[in-house]
C-alpha cells in the first residue's frame, strides 16, 4: 500500500483527526491512536486499522512514553487547542528537537495564530467562518449547514492527510519533518475555491437558493416521487436538459426557455407535478441509460445494492456487518486495503506498542502499576 511504513502517532479526538488517521490507516500507514486512561468508550467511530494504547498525559511520566514513540515515529496529529500540547511539554519543538524527520500535524478550527485561534467551535462555526455557510440553504431560508461533512471532513480530516502525505513526499527529498497547521476554516474554504474563483462569471449574483447551482435552478434539484423517494437531477447542459425534459415526457415548446432565470419557479412547478406521477424505480427505468442526468436519491442502506455500486465494489460490509463506503481513490498498482476487523478497544494494545517502541517488561509493568497506562488485552479476548 503506498503508506506501507509509515508509523502515526494520532492523539484522540472528536471527528476531523479520527478520519484523517483513518485514510492514512487504510492506505497503509501505522496509526496509533493515544487515548486518555479511565475511559470506558471511545467515541472515535473512525478507528479502521488503528491501534490503541491508553495513556495519561497529565502525567510527567505519561508525557515521556509519548515523546519515546514520537522519537520512532514518522507523523503526529494533534487535534486539541491551540496550546495544549505546549503546556504538556509536547509541542512542535519539543518533540521535532528529538526527533528532526518528524511530521507534526495540528488539526484545529481556527488555525494556530488569530483572535480565535484558542475559541472551542465546531464544524458548524468554521464553516460559517469560511463565508461558505452563508452560500447554503433554500431561497429565503435561513444558512444550513449539509451536516458536518464540508470543515470537519472535507476541509478538516481530509485536507490535513493531503498536508501529511505533502511533508511526507517533501522529506524523502530534504530528511526533514515539519509543522503542519490544518485550519478547518481555511480547508473548508480551500476546498470551496470554485465559489470565489466562478463569481467572475454570474454564477452566484442570486440571493442564496436562487443561482444555477444552489437549488435555484429547476433542473438542478431533487424531486419527490410517488412512493415517496427522491430522485436528483442535474441536467445543466443543453443537450443533456433535452433528454430530461424528453424523459419527463414534456414539451419543449410548451415550457420556457431552460436559462430563463424568472420562469424557474413555474418550471420547477412543473417537474415537480411530473416526478410526482411515478415511483423512483419507474423513473430509473425511463432514465437509466441516457445523459439526462437523473439518479436515484439512495439511502445509506441502498447504496451497497445499487447494481452501479455493485459492479465497483464502492462499498463495503465490514465483520461487524457494517456497511462504509471504500477508500477512494482507487490507486491501480497500490489500493488501498481497509482493515475488515473490529475497531480496537481502548489501551488494547498498549502493551504489544510499547515493547515494539523498545519499553522492557519491567518498565511496561511499572507504567501499568502507576496507572500511567492502562491495558485493555483482556476485555479484546472476551
Ligand atoms: C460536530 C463535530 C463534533 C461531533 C462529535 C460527536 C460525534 C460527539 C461529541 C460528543 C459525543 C458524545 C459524548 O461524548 C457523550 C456520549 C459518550 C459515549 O461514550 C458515546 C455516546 C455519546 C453520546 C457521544 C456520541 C458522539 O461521539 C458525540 C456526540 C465537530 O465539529 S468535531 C471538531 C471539533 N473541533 C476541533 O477538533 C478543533 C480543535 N479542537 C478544539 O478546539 C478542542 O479540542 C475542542 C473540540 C473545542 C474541545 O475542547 P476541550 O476544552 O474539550 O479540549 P482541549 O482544550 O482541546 O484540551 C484537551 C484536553 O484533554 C487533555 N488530554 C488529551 N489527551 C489526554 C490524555 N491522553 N490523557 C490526559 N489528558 C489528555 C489535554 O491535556 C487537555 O487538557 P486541559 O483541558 O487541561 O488543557
Amino acid at each position: 500500500m503506498a503508506l506501507a511504513g509509515v508509523r502515526v502517532i494520532e492523539l484522540a479526538g472528536l471527528a476531523p483527526a479520527p478520519f484523517c488517521g483513518m485514510i492514512l490507516s487504510d492506505f497503509g500507514a501505522r496509526v496509533i491512536r493515544v487515548d486518555r486512561t479511565k475511559v470506558a468508550m471511545t467515541v472515535d467511530t473512525q478507528a479502521r486499522g488503528k491501534q490503541s494504547v491508553a495513556l495519561n498525559l497529565k502525567s510527567p511520566k505519561g508525557v515521556a512514553v509519548l515523546k519515546r514513540l514520537c522519537l520512532q515515529s514518522d507523523v503526529v496529529l494533534e487535534p486539541y487547542r491551540k496550546g495544549v500540547m505546549e503546556k504538556m511539554g509536547l509541542g512542535p519543538e519539543d518533540l521535532i528537537k528529538e526527533n528532526p524527520r518528524l511530521i507534526y500535524a495540528r488539526l484545529t478550527g481556527y488555525g494556530q495564530s488569530g483572535s480565535y485561534a484558542k475559541a472551542a467551535g465546531h464544524d458548524i462555526n468554521y464553516l460559517a467562518m469560511s463565508g461558505l455557510l452563508s452560500m447554503l440553504g433554500r431561497s429565503s431560508e435561513k444558512p444550513y449547514a449539509p451536516l458536518n461533512l464540508v470543515a470537519d471532513f472535507a476541509g478538516g480530516g481530509l485536507m490535513c492527510a493531503f498536508g501529511i502525505v505533502l511533508a511526507l513526499l517533501e522529506r524523502s527529498r530534504s530528511g526533514q519533518g515539519q509543522i503542519i497547521d490544518a485550519s478547518m476554516v481555511e480547508g473548508a474554504a480551500y476546498v470551496g475555491s470554485f465559489m470565489w474563483k466562478s463569481r467572475s462569471i454570474g454564477l452566484w449574483n442570486r440571493p442564496r437558493g436562487e443561482n444555477l447551482l444552489d437549488s435555484g435552478a429547476p433542473f438542478y434539484d431533487t424531486y419527490r416521487t410517488s412512493d415517496g423517494k427522491y430522485v436528483a437531477v442535474g441536467a445543466i447542459e443543453p443537450q443533456f436538459y433535452q433528454q430530461l425534459i424528453q424523459g419527463l415526457g414534456l414539451d419543449d415548446t410548451d415550457l420556457p426557455s431552460q436559462m430563463s432565470v424568472t420562469d424557474w419557479p413555474q418550471l420547477r412547478q412543473t417537474f415537480t407535478q411530473v416526478f410526482a406521477t411515478k415511483t423512483q424505480a419507474e423513473w430509473g427505468q425511463i432514465f437509466d441509460g441516457t445523459d439526462a442526468c437523473v439518479t436515484p436519491v439512495l439511502s445509506q442502506d441502498e447504496v451497497l445494492s445499487h447494481s452501479h455500486n455493485q459492479a465497483r465494489g464502492s462499498f463495503l460490509k465490514d465483520s461487524q456487518g457494517e456497511i462504509s463506503p471504500r477508500p477512494a481513490p482507487v490507486l491501480s498498482r497500490s489500493p488501498a486495503e481497509p482493515c475488515g476487523s473490529r475497531d480496537p478497544f481502548i489501551g488494547e494494545h498498549t502493551r504489544s506498542v510499547l515493547k515494539e517502541y523498545g519499553f522492557d517488561q519491567a518498565q511496561i509493568e511499572q507504567l501499568l502499576s502507576a496507572g500511567i497506562v492502562e491495558c485493555n488485552e483482556a476485555k479484546a479476548r472476551l
